[in-house]
């Protein structure tokens, strides 16, 4: 069931209209869905079944303290690339003992408290971040759990900037080179070996990618077992793709059942770590439009939202959906949607048909992923606010950013 539905002529979140939510809160807002967060995290977990799984939700998709805290309640594991989103697990009640560390930079600082909260593991990307952990390990007296990020070297056909199993990209390290690697690590006094990693990109619109780094995962997982290297998960990333426009993604269903075709009877806990798929259609971005400027050559929208806010459009020509919130029923014409930056490259959407006056609502849709979490302050532009709705009750979950607090902790040179 589809959570964002037109009611009597205006778009509505859940039982709650966004004319109400943009009177009560402002523009520009970031409003998601509770049910939609919810149901998504479902579909991995029941399709993954009975098979011993764990779906680790990838944090930087959304990091709300109360998203997290929604899907720690379901019991989710997370997938993390810093301390900052380590303490916001925690914050939000989130249990460490499910938390898988991922990311090519590691600081020790980092290693360490992971280290301290006991996390589920450290998907290792380098030789020397292995012998980083193993020395921070040591040091506190304790045993890291590792698994090792394979890179490999399949292509995952999205757009570049989010193809990560190549071999030219920066993540994990080379399957062919793995088996010397994990050699290491088994000889290191203070890793405990326990598992693969792999994830090769992001927005993914087919299976094949995915079932082909699985066959090479599992290969390298069998050879391992050969050489008494003991496994006890494969983590086979995010990356499943959802509908912006016109795509066909597979289904969380669809994806498990392929996942789990290829596994059979294998003995490994499955760990997977969606993030799009789970929190991007569950939000939208609502700004509205300050003034329309009609050029000689095209028709500009000016909203009150812009590339700060959301920068998927100036960053990757991705397209994402705006849509009215109360339509006109107009023909309209076409116009560049597009925001208060002092860049070319600030809008977000072009040549959008759309039936507008000044002050009028415009949703950016799918903007649960990826939205607030890249925002930044750009042109002295204070964050926006994001609201949750459950039925037909709103939550202000982070208020707007105020110039105060957008200046906090800057000083003036002394004389
Ligand atoms: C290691 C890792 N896991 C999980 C994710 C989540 O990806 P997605 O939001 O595409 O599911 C990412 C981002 O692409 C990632 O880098
Ligand atoms: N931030 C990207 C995806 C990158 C995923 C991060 N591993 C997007 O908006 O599509």
């Amino acid at each position: 069931m589809d959570h964002f539905n037109y009611h009597h002529g205006v778009l509505h979140v859940e039982a709650l209209s966004l004319e109400t939510l943009a009177q009560r809160h402002g523009t520009p807002l970031y409003v998601y869905s509770r049910a939609t967060l919810e149901r998504h995290w479902h579909a991995f977990d029941r399709a993954l079944g009975d098979h011993p799984h764990l779906v680790c939700y990838a944090v930087k998709a959304n990091s709300s303290l109360a998203v997290l805290n929604l899907l720690a309640r379901l019991g989710s594991g997370f997938d993390i690339v810093s301390v900052g989103e380590l303490e916001r697990v925690v914050r939000a009640g989130g249990d460490p003992g499910k938390v898988v560390f991922s990311g090519v930079g590691k600081r020790t600082d980092e290693m360490r408290r992971a280290l301290e909260l006991g996390i589920r593991c450290f998907n290792v990307e380098s030789a020397a971040e292995l012998e980083r952990l193993n020395a921070e390990a040591g040091a506190l007296g304790v045993t890291a759990p590792v698994s090792l990020r394979v890179n490999p070297d399949v292509d995952a056909q999205t757009h570049p900037y989010i193809s990560t199993g190549l071999k030219e990209n920066k993540f994990g390290v080379d399957v062919t080179d793995a088996l010397e690697l994990y050699r290491r690590a088994a000889a290191l006094p203070h890793l405990n070996i326990i598992g693969i990693d792999c994830h090769i990109g992001s927005q993914l619109t087919r299976l094949e990618p995915f079932v082909d780094a699985l066959h090479r995962v599992l290969h390298l997982a069998r050879t391992l077992e050969d050489e008494g290297i003991r496994l006890h998960h494969l983590d086979l990333g995010g990356g499943l793709g959802i509908c912006y426009r016109d795509e066909h993604p597979p289904l969380p269903e669809q994806y498990a059942q392929a996942m789990l075709a290829v596994l059979q009877d294998t003995h490994y806990e499955i760990l997977v770590e969606p993030g799009r798929a789970i929190a991007g259609n569950a939000g939208v971005l609502l700004t509205q439009v300050e003034y329309l400027k009609p050029t000689r050559h095209k028709h500009f929208a000016i909203v009150d939202a812009a590339m700060n806010d959301l920068i998927r459009p100036a960053l990757y020509s991705a397209w994402m959906d705006i849509v009215p919130v109360r339509p006109r029923g107009g023909e309209g014409i076409p116009y560049d949607v597009v925001g208060p930056v002092c860049e070319t490259g600030d809008f977000l959407g072009k040549a959008r048909t759309l039936d507008l006056a000044a002050g009028d609502l415009l949703a950016v849709r799918s903007a649960g992923a990826y939205g607030f979490t890249m925002s930044s302050n750009y042109n002295t532009r204070p964050r926006p606010a994001e609201v949750m709705v459950d039925g037909d009750r709103d939550w202000l979950i982070h208020r707007r950013q105020t110039l105060d607090e957008l200046m906090a902790g800057e000083t003036l040179l002394p004389g």
